[in-house]
C-alpha cells in the first residue's frame, strides 16, 4: 500500500508526540503498522518493514534497547547501536518508513520521589537492568506458561521485559498491525498470546527468517562474532536444514533428531543452551513429530549467544 519513493521519516523521541502523531494518522483514516526493534538494523529488520508496507498505509519503526529485558549479567552494555546508519538504511528502503520512534528512556515517569523502599528490587524473584537502575517501574506483563521454557530457562527476566515494553509500545503507538520476526520464535508466540489474552486490538504478524547467503540467520549480535566463530555458527542453520530434510524422509523421533543436531553443533565448537522440538503454538516439547513443530536452538559461539529455528510442517 505504501508508495515506492524514498522519504525521510519523522523522528519522534517523546511518548506524547508519538501518540499525537498516531492519532493524527488515524484521524486521516490511515492504518498503522509497527515494527519494534532494538536498532543496528539489517535485512531481517527491513523484511519486517516490507511486510508492514504490504498491510498498512503508514509504518512506524521503534528503535529502543530495553533495559527491562536484560539481566545485569547479560549484554545490554555491549548491544550494538548505530542510529545514524539505521536512518540511512530506512531512507534507502523503497517506501521508507513514516516515523521512527526513538525514545531516550521509556521508563521515565518524571517521578522524582522514587525511593529505594518503593521498589521491589527482586521483581518477583528476578532482576533486570531496569530494577538495578531503580526506575520506579513495578508493573510487568507475564505470559506465564509460554515464557517458561526455551530462552526463558537461561534468560529469566527476558520475556516479562519484552511483553512489558511491547505492551507500552502498543499503548503509545496504537498500531493496527505489529510485525515480529520468527527468528525470535518464542517471543513472537508470546506476543501473539499477550495480544489475545489482553484484548489488544492489534494483529501480530510473524515474518519469515532472513538469512545470509550462507544460511546464517541475520542478527544484530552477529557483528560480535569473529570470522572463526561465524564459520562455527553455521553449524546451527546447517543442522536445522538437515533435520528438516530428515523429517521429510520419515525420521520423526525427536530424541534422535535432537541428539544429531546437538552433536553437530558441539563438534563444530558451539556450546548448546537448548535444542528443543516443540509444538508451534503451545511451545510444549514433543517426542514424535505428528503435527506442525518448530525446532528451536540457542547456542553460544564464543561470547555470543545466537538463536535460530526451523518450522517443520507435517
Ligand atoms: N534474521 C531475521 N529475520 C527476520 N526477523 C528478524 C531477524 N533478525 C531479527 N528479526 C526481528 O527483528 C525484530 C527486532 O529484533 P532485534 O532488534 O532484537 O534484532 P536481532 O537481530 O534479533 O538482534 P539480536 O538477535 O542480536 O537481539 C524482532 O522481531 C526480531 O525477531
Ligand atoms: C521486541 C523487542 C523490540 C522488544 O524490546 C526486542 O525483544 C527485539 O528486538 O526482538
Ligand atoms: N531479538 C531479541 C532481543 C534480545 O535478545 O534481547
Amino acid at each position: 500500500m505504501a508508495t515506492t519513493s524514498t522519504k525521510e521519516p519523522e523522528i519522534i523521541t517523546d511518548k506524547t508526540q508519538m501518540r499525537k502523531w498516531s492519532r493524527a494518522m488515524r484521524s486521516q483514516g490511515k492504518s498503522i503498522g509497527l515494527v519494534p526493534t532494538m536498532g543496528y538494523l539489517h535485512e531481517g529488520h527491513l523484511s519486517l518493514i516490507k511486510e508492514s508496507h504490504r498491510r498498512t498505509n503508514v509504518t512506524v519503526v521503534s528503535i529502543y534497547v530495553n533495559p527491562g529485558q536484560f539481566s545485569p549479567s547479560e549484554d545490554l552494555s555491549t548491544y550494538p547501536s548505530d542510529f545514524h546508519g539505521d536512518l540511512l538504511k530506512l531512507m534507502a528502503l523503497p517506501g521508507g518508513v513514516d516515523a521512527v520512534f526513538h525514545p531516550h528512556d521509556l521508563y521515565d515517569y518524571n517521578n522524582n520521589n522514587v525511593n529505594k523502599d518503593m521498589i521491589d528490587e527482586k521483581g518477583g524473584g528476578v532482576v533486570s537492568c531496569l530494577e538495578e537502575r531503580r526506575a520506579g517501574h513495578e508493573t510487568w506483563v507475564r505470559v506465564e506458561k509460554l515464557e517458561k521454557g526455551l530462552c526463558g530457562m537461561s534468560r529469566p527476566v527476558f520475556f516479562r521485559g519484552v511483553a512489558t515494553v511491547v505492551a507500552k509500545l502498543f499503548n503509545i503507538v496504537d498500531p493496527d498491525f505489529a510485525v515480529f520476526g520468527k527468528k525470535d520464535y518464542q517471543q513472537f508466540r508470546i506476543l501473539q498470546r499477550m495480544v489475545r489474552d489482553l484484548d489488544f486490538s492489534i494483529e501480530v504478524i510473524g515474518s519469515e527468517i532472513k538469512r545470509d547467503s550462507d544460511g546464517l540467520a541475520l542478527s544484530s549480535r552477529n557483528v560480535h562474532l569473529s570470522p572463526e566463530e561465524r564459520e562455527t555458527a553455521l553449524s546451527i542453520n546447517r543442522s536445522l536444514f538437515r533435520a528438516k530434510s530428515n523429517v521429510e524422509k520419515g525420521q520423526v523421533n525427536c530424541k534422535e533428531l535432537r541428539d544429531t543436531v546437538i552433536q553437530a553443533i558441539s563438534e563444530a565448537g558451539g556450546r548448546i543452551d537448548y535444542a528443543e522440538i516443540v509444538d508451534q503454538e503451545s511451545l510444549e516439547a514433543v517426542e514424535e513429530i505428528k503435527s506442525p513443530v518448530v525446532f528451536c536452538i540457542a547456542a553460544w559461539f564464543g561470547k555470543v549467544r545466537l538463536v535460530d529455528n526451523m518450522e517443520i510442517d507435517v
